[in-house]
């Protein structure tokens, strides 16, 4: 095979360019208690009539749920009176009816309560997703994938958990409590006094345990996160650990991580233990005090052995929903750790913002500079373009040179250090169209989504008809998904190559129809052979495009060529212009790029 023209590679060589999530130290906010209290008030207050309902449920629950012990004393003093059958069975009926109307309505504001919280969670999900996929790359990156991810998933099960279980079992245990230590109050002071014995003991340990627990819960997240990371990165780089027989020491990287988040969870559990034994202990003095109070109060004060009785049902009854509400504290803390790493997400200044519509397709940059936070020097400096509406430019240069660097700002995914690229006048991450972005960046990096052939390509257009989808999917040139067994509704495999994923990649560049569309080298799966030229022809045609290119048969069909070196511009004109002038960089380029492949034909040909 002739590799002519078409063959030569523009780009050579893979620079050294840091891994930025190994090297920087950055991370997303984390909102801390009032910002995480401010957003739930904000949230909650959107439900108010369904809370307020909620509140009303819960305490007339509680309030009938006290009857139970105060009959049940009423029950004792009748014994001992030796009143008739007739008057015990009334109180027997009266406390299945209190234990019936109580469970009902606790039942009834329990459920309100829940989907007053899912609704205020899936508003919170629903901001954060939204902010997560605006907030820019190299922050994500910067934070390590895994923190994004595991706040998107381990801290939205945390809270979503908390929500249906641990959350309204707490705010119903508060009720109780409240209530239950009114009623006791209200039946004999002295015996109140007698069950507060109970909180010192209570508060000991729960400080105890909040003062180990809370950074326990800290660094358990930021473990598991670290091991998140690992196994992320082992998984990515596979064929890198493979290759470089480098499994054992990624394995052992995983285990090391996975080990520290396992004897964190330990010392947690150790934390949990000790709590709990305080708790009993707790219980068992309120219950000797109340009982040695309300035998002495019967001897001095005549109360009754049923106020008495009713007055220990009453404490054993705040016992439940108190050891209930501490034993919780855990979950709670991990919900409002999950909260605040959640919140934090929307503190993160999305650079993305709001889109305003653009005047033109026309690309101008001043001054644009830009430096890699884990960077010593720029990457681009003062960068000035002026691009035309529907022209296409070609980006040249050899590795490093800041190619990719200049395709992302362009696109709006990266915010400038300095300077300003307008697309149509407006800010490259603001600019839009028609309610939609103006500026599309496909990379090389592939991406299949899960779903089928025509949920793919609807994620730039999702009210595409399947003609437009059929007619993008003929237009890039992806002939084969004409012999799908379920045509567009065929669920796509991962065995799909990259210059077909490319493809559909380009197809949804079509539907989605921008004024300015970004290629960084995503031609590359394509091969020397240009498999996906087609596909590219398609894309660019009647917009403004900018190619960061790997062959040269691109910058020849261009309009404009502009070559980069160490982040600045250093020369720009036509293919015919630049490769004719004497000792330009393109030029230089150019013939090196062909010298080589007439050695490579020439080697070939000898063979
Ligand atoms: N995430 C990053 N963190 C730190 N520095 C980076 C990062 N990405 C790129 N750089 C540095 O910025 C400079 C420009 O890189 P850029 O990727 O834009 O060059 P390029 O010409 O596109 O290279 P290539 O052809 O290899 O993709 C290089 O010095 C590179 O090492």
């Amino acid at each position: 095979m002739n590799t002519d023209d078409d063959g030569a590679m523009l780009t050579t060589g893979a620079g050294d360019r840091p891994s930025s999530a190994a090297t920087e130290e950055a991370s997303l906010p984390v909102a801390d208690g009032r910002q995480s209290w401010q957003y739930l008030e904000r949230v909650l207050r959107l439900q108010r009539t369904a809370l307020v309902v909620t509140t009303l449920l819960l305490s007339a629950g509680s309030a009938t749920a006290l009857l139970i012990p105060l009959v049940l004393g009423r029950i004792v003093d009748a014994v001992l009176a030796e009143s008739g059958l007739g008057r015990i069975a009334m109180y027997a009926g009266a406390v299945v009816g209190a234990g019936v109307v109580s469970s009902l309505l606790l039942r009834w504001g329990g459920q309100l309560l829940v989907s007053c919280l899912q609704r205020a969670l899936a508003y919170l999900r629903e901001e954060v997703f939204a902010t997560a996929v605006r907030i820019d790359q190299n922050t994500v990156e910067d934070a390590g994938t895994s923190d994004v991810v595991s706040r998107v998933t381990g801290d939205v099960e945390a809270i979503t958990g908390a929500a249906s279980g641990v959350l309204p079992r707490s705010v119903q245990a508060g009720f109780t409590i409240v209530l239950t230590v009114l009623g006791l109050a209200a039946l004999d002071p002295y015996l109140a006094l007698a069950a507060l014995i109970a909180v010192p003991v209570q508060l000991c340990a729960t400080v105890i345990f909040l003062r180990r627990s809370r950074p326990l819960y800290r660094r358990l997240r930021r473990e598991e996160a670290d091991r998140g990371q690992a196994i992320i990165e082992s998984v990515r780089g596979a064929d890198t650990v493979v290759a470089g027989r480098s499994q054992g020491t990624q394995l052992e990287r995983i285990a090391i991580r996975s080990l520290s988040a396992v004897e964190t969870q330990r010392e947690v559990t150790r934390a949990r233990n000790r709590f709990n034994a305080g708790l009993n202990f707790a219980e068992f003095l309120g219950l000797a005090a109340v009982l040695a109070v309300g035998f002495w109060r019967a001897n001095e004060a005549g109360l009754s052995v049923g106020a008495v009785t009713a007055a220990a049902l009453f404490f054993h009854r705040l016992f439940g929903p108190i050891g209930a509400l501490l034993s919780s504290i855990d979950d709670l803390q991990r919900a409002a750790a999950g909260l605040g790493r959640l919140v934090g997400v929307l503190l993160a200044h999305p650079f993305r913002a709001p889109r305003r519509q653009i005047a033109d397709g026309a690309v101008r940059a001043r001054s644009l500079t830009y430096r890699y936070r884990s960077g010593a020097s720029d990457a681009l400096t003062g960068i000035d373009l002026d691009l035309a509406e529907g022209t296409t430019t070609v980006l040249v240069g050899v590795s490093g040179s800041g190619k990719s660097t200049l395709a992302q700002l362009v696109a709006g995914v990266l915010p400038p250090t300095a300077g300003q690229v307008l697309i149509g006048g407006v800010p490259a991450n603001e600019a839009g169209q028609a309610g939609r972005r103006a500026v599309l960046l496909v990379s090389q990096d592939t991406h299949l989504f899960a779903g089928t052939l025509a949920e793919n390509l609807r994620l730039a257009d999702p009210d595409a008809p399947d003609t437009a989808l059929r007619e993008a999917l003929d237009a890039v040139g992806a002939c084969w998904t004409r012999e799908l067994a379920d045509d567009l509704d065929t669920a796509l495999g991962h065995d799909l190559d990259d210059a077909r994923i490319q493809q559909l990649a380009l197809a949804r560049v079509l539907l989605a129809d921008p004024r300015v569309v970004v290629l960084d080298e995503a031609t590359a799966h394509g091969g020397v052979d240009g498999t996906l030229d087609t596909a590219v022809h398609a894309a660019v045609r009647e917009r403004t495009a900018i190619i960061v290119a790997h062959r040269f048969a691109q910058a020849e069909a261009a309009d404009h060529i502009i070559v980069l070196e160490r982040g600045r511009i250093l020369e720009q004109g036509s293919h015919i212009d630049l490769v004719h002038r004497p000792g330009g960089a393109y030029a230089l380029l150019y013939a090196a790029a062909h010298r080589g492949d007439r050695d490579c034909d020439a080697r070939a040909g000898g063979r």
